[in-house]
């Protein structure tokens, strides 16, 4: 599987820098977030310490490999009766961090550089991967917010992710996610199926054996939210 991960585009190379389009409203920043990357971390740490990492249950039961945490108006959760957005944390009803600056001021300049209007800042979720963690090929559709995009970033060791189409049975291409890359996702790919392989036994230098990765989403369209301030 290590070599695997070797064959696909290595996005840190020059002649890659530039954006890989993956789909209509799908692209890859390779290496965007770099400079910020050690603030990022930072950053992440202190939400962990407020929020830390949980291996949430799903409906059917199973523990995800993947830990999880957030930070913004909303974090995810998921149970024994489902999947849902929540105002506080599941088991200390304390309310998530609040969204950091360099969060906020990344996911404003990948929405502009990707061409979309709503930056996604109602939440941000935190992922994290050791050696064999995976996050099977899934649409993140408990949102209500189909009119902003998904911004995702990854930090330290490298994964495949996995995109797919708008069925499950679609055919699904590999690209290498690298520390510093920022990958949105939005209208007509919206709700494009994807995933991360599991995660190899690799170290980097930021993160050890881990790889982190923060997705920011909006929960509620604009018009909701606008109901909601009334
Ligand atoms: O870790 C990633 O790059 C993807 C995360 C993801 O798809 C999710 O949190 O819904
Ligand atoms: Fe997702």
């Amino acid at each position: 599987m290590t070599a695997d991960l070797f064959d696909l585009p290595e996005a840190h190379s020059p002649e890659a820098a530039e954006p890989i389009h993956l789909d209509e409203g799908a692209v890859i920043f390779p290496g965007m977030a770099l400079p910020q990357a050690p603030a990022l971390l930072d950053a992440t740490r202190s939400i962990v310490r407020q929020a830390p990492f949980r291996h949430l249950v799903t409906p059917g039961g199973h523990r995800m490999s993947v830990g999880m945490t957030a930070c913004g108006d909303y974090g995810w959760t998921s149970d024994r009766s489902g999947y849902r957005y929540t105002r506080t944390q599941p088991d200390s009803a304390q309310p998530w961090p609040p969204m950091p600056d360099v969060f906020r001021a990344l996911v404003l300049a990948a929405t502009e550089r990707a061409g979309f209007d709503r930056p996604p800042l109602q939440s941000g979720l935190i992922n994290l991967y050791r050696h064999g963690t995976r996050l099977s090929l899934h649409q993140d559709r408990d949102e209500d917010a189909p009119d902003s995009p998904i911004v995702s970033v990854s930090l330290g060791v490298a994964a495949t992710f996995l995109w797919g189409g708008l069925t499950r049975e679609a055919p699904v291409r590999r690209f290498r996610l690298s520390h510093g890359d920022v990958v949105v996702w939005g209208g007509p790919s919206r709700f494009v199926f994807h995933g991360i392989a599991p995660l190899p036994r690799m170290t980097h230098p930021a993160t050890g054996e881990c790889r982190v990765n923060l997705t920011f989403r909006n929960v509620m369209s604009e018009a909701n939210a606008a109901l909601r301030e009334r």
